[in-house]
């Protein structure tokens, strides 16, 4: 809705109302287009300002009307009324304008934003443009290499950098409705024309067919074939060649394409995912909204190798004191000094001071005894990590969450090595920790819901997307991604090549294939993980890894690279060649296609052709449907959870939704199909084994994504 009242004796003030951020539902249109219309009516009215209950201006169109009929007025005549209205239109902007409401705001004649406010058209983010004029009053108003920056990323900017654009007029610390009001009493009979952002064409820049040219280029190598920001790249350069009417024709054309495209569908679907993640529940009942976090004012974390490096960091950044803790000098000397340097870099980067202060090294675990939350990143061995457990229960402070940075090793039994088994939960950050903003929270059984609370609520503290999931071998992403592996091991038995797995799989529009992505992180990491399970050791009768290991297929290809000593980009060769060891740019090798030819030899293999589909049905449906089974253990609550992990985690294109809602719009009956084909020409693959969730689905008549728990509730209630 939109209320609308007399102030001043002679301003109409419109209010948006629909919390909690004021997006244009149908009824808000329709309640602006009413408020207008009496404004314009009404003699006594003068002028007109326009601004948000409770804080903010307006979060832009209602998402969630975008999946029905549309119904309601249109926001383009609505936002014309507004620009050709004969009494000075005001938008009085505090909070946020996004989308559809910085819209609404480039349609009035003057723009006053509170200091602490954020603009933006995010509406490539969601897979559309801004189309209720944006794309073409924006490069209007800022000039076009300004727009395309903004259009483009979506990227929200602060008031001061509005300003300084010439998106708004002005920019105050007051109460903005209230200057909005005195300012639109200062305009009243000012002529309106030079206000009305449409009747003007764009600022001039220099060689713009060569800026489009460059943007469209720079765009589509960024989109890894997201199709949205290549139609705003379009449509700002329709308002750039064009008459703002057929500016705006080109704009609904392009907008007619994307509002129905896949790509949006999924966008939208991680919009909400995001959100929807904070609402846990844990298999217990207990939820979000009913367990309390523990405060934490003191953190700390054990070993400073990598990742204890980027937790202290993070930590830091977001003002925890932290203890970092290493007991060897050298190490902690060099921890310090790496440390450091990322905290300078960052603040360079944001314009802020360096918090070097927040972080006390020492050698002496002792010194963490008043931390309230400690996070144990040392090496990845269980014995380890069990000593480190032990010590920290018997030195922390009563009531201390203790949490392991384990990447996959069982939290449950770590928990049972301190006093309060309840205080223990999994932290698993992503590397580079300080970057990645994925973090999967892990509980066990024994977990308190305050435990889980807590570490959910330092993950919201430091910026991170938290996502609680339960204790398994490699949680949800990481136990997903070694079917998505060994896939990939496979077909190179099967006849591929690491660049042709890797090109269907950028192609389907990963930024790096699976062996690029292990050449970048070092063969040797998974290769120890193998050892320790026993996988990647030779039978000392023939000297060779077997093929079939724990009843299973299972490739030894990656251990024999690495028995060569080829551990990716740090020593110059791994699934390619790099010119020097620490190069980033790889180049097929042909010594890893003979080595790949001797061994199908030697273990009597005929390469056979291998397609584009074959990669991405292998690799991704065996690894959805692992995604099934850690839905049907319990282990994610749904199938937002494992999305928002692979998006945020695994570098997921975010177009395509995460692999649950992928297998939602491939349709489950074919997901189904194939793996059932592909289980059938390799039975010794448990992985490819359609599993029961899946097969039930099916059964259930394939619903939507939105609608499984509801599905997994009844036949789990059914078993
Ligand atoms: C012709 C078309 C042209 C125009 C296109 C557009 O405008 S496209 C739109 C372009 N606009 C955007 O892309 C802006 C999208 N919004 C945002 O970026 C942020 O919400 C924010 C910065 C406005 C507030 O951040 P914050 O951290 O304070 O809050 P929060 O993020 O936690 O959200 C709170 C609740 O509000 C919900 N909700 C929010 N927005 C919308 C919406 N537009 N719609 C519906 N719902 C929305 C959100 O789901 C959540 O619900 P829940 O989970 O409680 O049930």
């Amino acid at each position: 809705m939109a209320a609308f009242a007399r102030v001043s004796g002679s301003v109409g003030l419109i209010t948006l109302q629909n919390p909690p951020v004021n997006a244009l539902s149908a009824a808000v249109r329709q309640g602006i287009v009413d408020s207008v219309q009496r404004a314009l009516r009404e003699p006594e009215v003068k002028c007109v300002v326009i601004c948000g209950q409770n804080g903010i201006f307006c979060g832009g169109a209602d998402i969630r009307e975008f999946s029905g009929p549309m119904s309601g007025p249109p926001l383009i005549p609505m936002i014309h009324s507004i620009e050709v209205a004969a009494k000075p239109v005001v938008a009085a902007i505090e909070g946020s304008a996004l989308g559809g409401g910085l819209e609404i705001a480039l349609g009035c004649h003057y723009r006053i934003a509170h200091s602490k406010t954020r603009l933006g058209l995010p509406e490539v983010t969601l897979g559309l443009l801004p189309a209720a004029g944006g794309s073409q009053r924006l490069p209007r108003l800022i000039g076009v290499p300004a727009a395309l920056d903004l259009i483009t990323t979506g990227r929200h900017v602060t008031a001061a950098e509005a300003l300084q654009l010439g998106m708004v007029d002005q920019v105050t610390d007051r109460n903005v409705t209230d200057v909005a009001v005195k300012f639109a009493l200062s305009v009243v009979g000012k002529p309106l024309d030079a206000r009305r952002i449409s009747m003007h064409s764009c600022p001039h820049s220099p060689d713009l067919d060569e800026l489009f040219e460059r943007t469209m280029q720079h765009v589509r190598q960024r989109a890894r074939g997201a199709i949205a920001p290549v139609a705003c790249v379009q449509a700002v350069r329709a308002a750039a060649t064009l008459p703002y009417a057929q500016g705006m024709e080109k704009e609904r054309e392009l907008m007619a394409t994307l509002f129905t495209s896949g790509q949006a569908r999924a966008l939208q679907y991680c919009f909400f995912a995001q959100r929807a993640i904070g609402r846990w529940s844990m298999p217990s009942g207990a939820r979000w909204d009913t367990s309390k976090p523990r405060p934490v004012h003191k953190t700390a974390v054990i070993g400073l190798g990598t990742m204890g490096r980027g937790i202290a960091v993070t930590l830091a950044q977001a003002g925890f004191p932290v203890i970092a803790v290493e007991n060897h000098e050298k190490q902690l000397m060099e921890a310090k000094q790496a440390i450091s340097g990322m905290l300078e870099r960052g603040a360079k980067r944001r314009g802020v001071t360096p918090v070097l202060n927040k972080i006390t090294y020492s050698r002496d675990i002792q010194s963490v005894a008043n931390a309230d939350l400690v996070i144990e990143a040392v090496f990845e061995d269980m014995a380890l990590k069990e000593k480190v457990f032990q010590q920290l229960s018997a030195i922390c402070k009563p009531g201390a969450l203790l949490c392991t940075n384990t990447s996959g090793l069982n939290v449950d039994h770590l928990a049972s090595q301190v006093r309060n088994p309840e205080l223990v939960v999994g932290m698993h950050f992503f590397a580079p920790a300080h970057v990645m903003k994925l973090l999967e929270v892990v509980y066990g059984p024994r977990s308190s819901p305050e435990a889980l609370a807590t570490a959910m609520a330092v993950g919201k503290k430091i910026g991170k997307v938290s996502v609680a999931v339960g204790n398994c071998q490699g949680f949800v992403g990481n136990r997903m991604l070694e079917h998505y592996m060994e896939q990939a091991l496979f077909l190179l038995e099967e006849g591929a090549t690491p660049e042709l797995v890797d090109q269907a799989l950028e192609e389907f529009g990963f930024a790096m294939g699976v062996f690029r992505v292990s050449d970048l992180s070092g063969l040797d990491i998974g290769w120890r993980i193998r050892k320790g399970k026993g996988l990647a050791v030779p039978d000392p009768t023939t000297g060779q890894t077997a093929r079939v290991q724990q009843g299973r297929r299972y490739s030894p290809v990656a251990d024999l690279i690495c028995e060569q000593g080829r551990f990716g980009q740090k020593t110059g060769q791994g699934w390619y060649q790099y010119n020097t060891p620490g190069s980033r740019v790889g180049k097929p090798d042909p010594w890893v296609h003979n080595f790949l030819k001797d061994y199908r030899a030697q273990h009597g293999l005929v390469a056979r052709r291998i397609d584009h589909q074959e990669v991405l049905e292998r690799c991704l449906y065996s690894m959805i449907n692992e995604g099934f089974r850690i839905l049907e253990d319990g282990i994610a609550a749904g199938p937002e959870d494992i999305d928002v992990i692979y998006v945020f985690g695994y570098n997921w294109p975010r177009h395509r939704g995460g692999p649950m809602f992928y297998a939602h719009m491939v349709g489950l009956p074919k997901v189904l199909e194939r793996l059932e084909h592909y289980h059938q020409a390799h039975p010794d693959v448990p992985s490819l084994q359609p599993c029961n969730l899946l097969r039930k689905l099916v059964a259930n008549g394939s619903p939507p994504i939105q609608k499984w728990k509801e599905v997994m509730k009844k036949i789990n209630s059914r078993l």
